[in-house]
């Protein structure tokens, strides 16, 4: 089993993200996580069954040392900001900061993840992802912008989750490991 935790401000849409992967649905009402909560999604890869916990962790700062408890041993760090707030692109430096601190160098696998795309014109979109893309390059991540309101389960929005990322972990044996290494990342979005 593989471990995935997913970290970014409140309100980007961090449980949405993983309620499309996990479930394919959308709940347009927001209830803020309290400290950690997680799914586990079985599927595929290469004919194996392969399990991946995701790890969803509250964005508020009140639940941030319950949360950050569960960052260490992930092999997957997903950062996740709200397209429409480039505030919350800069943050997340700072939230893949304190997952990478609880982690062995070099150990994880890492997404920049856009979320709420279907909220942005296409002018808005082109411009937040060129940031993006730049923030991904610092952070040594692939990007992705998505929308967990109008994407599709596994042909949209899941993503790091779905194919290109998760391709990377080997399904054999216990605990899978990163098989290409984490340093041939690479940046893409992908509408949804
Ligand atoms: N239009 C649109 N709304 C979205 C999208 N993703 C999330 N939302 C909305 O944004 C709000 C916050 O989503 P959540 O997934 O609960 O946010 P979160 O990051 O898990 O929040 P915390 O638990 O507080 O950390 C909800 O009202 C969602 O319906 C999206 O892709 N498009």
């Amino acid at each position: 089993m593989s471990k995935a935790v997913v970290v970014g401000d409140l309100n980007v849409g961090k449980t949405c993200l993983i309620n499309r992967f996990c479930k394919d649905a959308f709940d347009r009402d927001y209830k803020a996580t309290i400290g950690v909560d997680f799914e586990i999604e079985r599927f595929e890869l290469s004919g194996l069954p392969f399990s991946l916990q995701i790890w969803d962790t509250a964005g508020q700062e009140k639940f941030k040392c319950i949360a950050s408890a569960y960052y260490r041993g992930a092999q997957v760090i997903v950062t996740v900001f709200d397209m429409t707030d480039i505030l919350t692109l800069e943050h997340t430096k700072q939230w893949l900061m304190e997952a990478l601190n609880e982690n062995e160098p070099n150990s994880c696998f890492i997404f920049l993840v856009g979320t709420k795309r279907d909220l942005l014109s296409p002018d808005e979109c082109q411009r937040t992802e060129r940031d993006a893309v730049k923030m991904a390059a610092e952070m040594n991540a692939e990007f992705w912008s998505v929308s967990s309101k109008t994407g599709r389960k596994r042909a949209a929005v899941l993503l790091p989750c779905g194919r290109s990322g998760f391709r990377r972990l080997r399904p054999e044996g216990h605990g899978a490991r990163l098989q290409n290494g984490a340093d041939r990342r690479r940046r893409r979005s992908q509408s949804g």
